[in-house]
Parts: C-alpha cells; sequence; structure tokens
C-alpha cells in the first residue's frame, strides 16, 4: 500500500522545512520507505474529510492501508516501530532512545514554541517587551542542560534515533531567533542532522513545494 502524508498546500515560512510535515519526511527518508503527499489549504484542514483524518484540524497526517494517524511524534514512532533505521534493536537503547523523543517533545519543544508564539503572534501586545526576555530565559534554561548532556557527541545516545530526528527538529524552530547560535555544540548537533542525506531529502521535497517563485 502506498503511503500518504498530508502537508501545507503552501507552508507559511516558504521552504523553511519548519512545519511538521518535514520531521515525517525526514523519518520516511531515514527508513527508506516511498510516500505521496497530499496538499491541503488551510480551508481544506477544517473540512470534515480531513476531520476525520486529523480531529484539531492540522497536518500532518498518515495513511497506510486502512491505518490513520495524526500527531508527528506519533507518526515518527509507528514508522521506527515497523522499519529499522530509527530505534536501536537492544531493548535497553531502544526505550531510551524513545525517551528523547519524548524528552524532545514534552520538554524541550514547549518552552521553544511559547518562544515562537512571543516573537509572531504577540509581538504587537503591549506587555511584549517585558514578557519576552522571561520566555527566552526559559528556553536557555532547557538549552543549557540539553546542551550539558550532549556534550561533544555526535548524537544524544550512541547511534542517530527518532530521538535526535524528532531534538534536531525542535531545535531547527529555534534557528530564526538566534538562540541556538549561543551553544556552539547544539549548533553543531543540528547541522549534522541537517548533513544527513534522509533530511537533504525530506528538505529539498517540501522545498520544491514552498519555495517562493522567483519574482
Ligand atoms: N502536535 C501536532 C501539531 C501539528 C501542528 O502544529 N500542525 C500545524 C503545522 S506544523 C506547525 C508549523 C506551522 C507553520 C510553521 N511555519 O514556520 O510557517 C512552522 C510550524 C498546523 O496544521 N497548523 C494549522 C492549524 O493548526 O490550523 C503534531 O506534532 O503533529
Amino acid at each position: 500500500m502506498t503511503i500518504t502524508i498530508t502537508a501545507f498546500e503552501r507552508s507559511p515560512d516558504g521552504g523553511k522545512g519548519l512545519a511538521r510535515d518535514t520531521r515525517v519526511r525526514w523519518a520516511l527518508e531515514e527508513v527508506g520507505q516511498p510516500y505521496e503527499v497530499r496538499l491541503v489549504s488551510f480551508e481544506d484542514m477544517k473540512a470534515p474529510g480531513h476531520l476525520a483524518l486529523h480531529p484539531f484540524g492540522q497536518i500532518p497526517t498518515y495513511e497506510d492501508g486502512s491505518l490513520s494517524l495524526f500527531e508527528t511524534g506519533s507518526i515518527v514512532f509507528h514508522l521506527a516501530e515497523k522499519h529499522a533505521g530509527l530505534l536501536p534493536g537492544v531493548p535497553d537503547a531502544r526505550a531510551r532512545a524513545i525517551t528523547w523523543m519524548f524528552a524532545a517533545l514534552n520538554t524541550v519543544e514547549p518552552p521553544i514554541l511559547e518562544l515562537v508564539t512571543a516573537r509572531i503572534f504577540e509581538a504587537d501586545k503591549p506587555w511584549s517587551e517585558e514578557r519576552l526576555p522571561l520566555v527566552k530565559d526559559r528556553v536557555r534554561a532547557r538549552l543549557d542542560q540539553l546542551s550539558s548532556r550532549l556534550g561533544d557527541a555526535d548524537w544524544l545516545d550512541g547511534a542517530f534515533s527518532a530521538g535526535d530526528l524528532l531534538m534536531v527538529s525542535v531545535l531547527l524552530r529555534l534557528r530564526p531567533s538566534g538562540l541556538l547560535d549561543e551553544y556552539r555544540n547544539l549548533a553543531a548537533y543540528v547541522a549534522r542532522g541537517e548533513a544527513r542525506p534522509a533530511y537533504i531529502r525530506a528538505f529539498a521535497a517540501q522545498f520544491a513545494i514552498n519555495a517562493p517563485s522567483p519574482s
């Protein structure tokens, strides 16, 4: 059966790969699974057909035969369970890699999303100037801890895993803020993720759809 994912008809980021379909594309490329993409508009996402796949009217979704999933982390985990390449075979190492998947989405990403919200959606609020430094410091607190744990290792726990795929993807959301570059080892970690052939293919595929058309 053909795997089909959904993605923005036109991503607001203009092809920077920050929308979450890029994470699923990356995982599919890492495990060598071909896939098709159904592009959806904002209107499509709120229509009954899509809501049947995604109760919150978002992208990405994942369909493979009779199975349909939503939640990027869940889709990546499903692919990692089903195919080699994203989780170690040794049970303890596999469990630790899954821990890093949750850490990326549950511990590191929330303050980063708060910063994205503060910078993009709250910049015009009268209290924004007072709030932004507090939000940035909450992100720095997490990055300090992650940076200390990673040290100069290539990946978070031995070989590259789905935990790294999600952690690199989460840290990429930081790039527009400049905060990532305050941590030499985290910036290098993200660059290692971006240098992976699977990521390069995933990024190119979404860029082909979302790149700004030449004026
Ligand atoms: N928890 C869900 C969250 C999914 C989600 O946030 N989807 C977003 C797109 S990825 C988030 C995103 C959007 C835009 C950019 N950007 O830079 O332009 C980056 C990331 C969406 O569908 N938004 C439309 C809506 O909610 O109506 C998951 O991880 O799959």
